[in-house]
């Protein structure tokens, strides 16, 4: 019989005492639930300072911002505490720390990380972290190698494909990403007066041939263990440091869908800039947001590049070219991906703060429709784009 219940605050302060970790559990005495994420809760528990000193996460058995209408599967809750401690291996710098998990509660504990902020908020109010895309493309270098082919030997790297089987959180990605918004589905939202560009996207045979290549490689190419969601959400950031948390997406998967993921959420915000801040304000946080684009790339390529340099145990993959040559698919995958994120935050489900913050409404309804523009020049013509300069140019040009 399961021992799974869904916790009160209470409960998540007596779980904090046993298994929090912390010098002093008598002095922990309250929690408060913090979750503003669509499907967990999170509880910051509390000392008798009123100093937060623990987090204590939980997965319920449904999507909380739809309800039990939804139900979803509690082994999320061991698909993200295993990803993250793998990926907490690898990069200890940038990814947050576990420190205890039970799979029977769906509950995990980890390192409180109120010191820092949610990028994505940081990034509407036009606040800049100089070091966060160069930080984040690290993350990325450092997590995707040792989880690849390159590093793993191949009997390991079998078995971590199997412990990392994800096959219901994949459904909701193959769905939400590639299926929703480019059919007539009744979980997608958007202005009304974008219907004509939205329905373009449903008959446009080009894109949805590239959609679906997209879509394929996501269920096919098991290239290294992903976090499977890293948007500026999942990222926190402070002066000089960042942490990426809310990892239940992880399995293995193709790498440009990791870093697409994250320059997407990036190029989201430049879309929406000019309706979040004052023009001038706005031109400068859009000229910072493809430098932080262009700084994750950079830093994920030249350190993935240099790590398969050093480390690539596998003979026939240590061959001198062969990284490069798989770094061009990573490359225009990492296009593609970018694409779809635009395009499913704001034609699909699941939008974000960025336009959602936007007052005016025919300024928020303009922005939406650079996004998905955007997003629709990008999955056509990721094939196409050289390198990291010729993407920038090709994003100013998209205006
Ligand atoms: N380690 C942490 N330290 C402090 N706050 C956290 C931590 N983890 C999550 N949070 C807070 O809880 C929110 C929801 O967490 P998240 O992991 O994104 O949930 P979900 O899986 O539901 O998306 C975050 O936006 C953040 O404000
Ligand atoms: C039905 S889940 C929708 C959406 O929510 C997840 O985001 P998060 O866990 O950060 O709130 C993920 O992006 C899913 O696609």
């Amino acid at each position: 019989m399961s021992q799974y219940r869904t916790f009160t605050a209470a409960d998540a302060v007596e779980y904090a005492k046993k298994f929090g970790g912390v010098d002093d559990p008598s002095a922990l005495v309250s929690a408060e639930e913090i979750g503003d994420g669509n499907l967990n809760l999170v509880f910051k528990i509390f000392d008798n300072q009123g100093r937060s000193r623990v987090v204590v996460k939980q997965a319920l058995p449904y999507v909380r911002c739809v309800g039990e209408s939804w139900p979803l599967t509690l082994d999320r809750a061991r698909l993200e505490a295993q990803t993250l401690v793998e990926h907490y291996k690898h990069c200890p710098e940038h990814t947050v720390n576990v420190t205890h998990y039970d799979a029977d509660l769906a509950v995990m504990v980890m390192e409180d990380l109120s010191s820092h902020r949610i990028w994505r908020g940081e990034l509407v109010k036009g606040a800049y972290y100089p070091e966060a895309g160069r930080q984040l493309g690290e993350y990325l270098a450092q997590t995707l190698f040792h989880t690849s082919d390159f590093y793993l030997h191949p009997h390991k790297k079998k078995a971590e494909v199997a412990r990392f089987i994800n096959p219901e959180m994949c459904e909701i990605t193959e769905d939400l990403f590639f299926n929703d918004p480019f059919t007539d589905h009744e979980r997608n939202k958007y202005p009304a007066a974008l219907e004509s560009l939205v329905v373009s996207l449903r008959t446009d045979d080009a894109l949805k041939i590239a959609v679906a290549g997209l879509k394929h490689r996501f269920f096919a190419d098991a290239e290294a263990l992903l976090h499977g969601d890293v948007h500026s959400g999942s990222i926190f950031v402070a002066d000089g440091s960042l942490k990426v948390i809310d990892a239940e997406f992880g399995y293995f998967g193709p790498i440009g869908f990791d870093v697409g993921s994250a320059m997407g959420n990036l190029l989201i915000n430049y879309c929406c800039l000019p309706g979040l801040l004052a023009p001038r304000e706005a031109a400068e946080g859009r000229e910072r947001r493809l430098s932080d684009a262009h700084e994750v790339w950079s830093q994920f390529s030249s350190r993935f590049l240099e790590l398969a340099h050093a480390k690539t145990s596998d003979v026939a993959l240590a061959y001198p070219g062969y990284a490069e040559a798989f770094l061009r698919k990573v490359w225009s995958d990492t296009i593609g991906y970018c694409g779809t994120e635009l395009i499913r935050r704001t034609v699909g489900m699941s939008h974000v703060a960025d336009f959602k913050q936007i007052a005016d409404d025919t300024m928020r309804t303009e922005c939406i429709r650079s996004c998905i523009t955007l997003g629709r020049t990008l999955i056509l013509a990721a094939d196409h784009i050289a390198d990291v300069d010729a993407l920038i140019a090709r994003i100013r040009q998209a205006g």
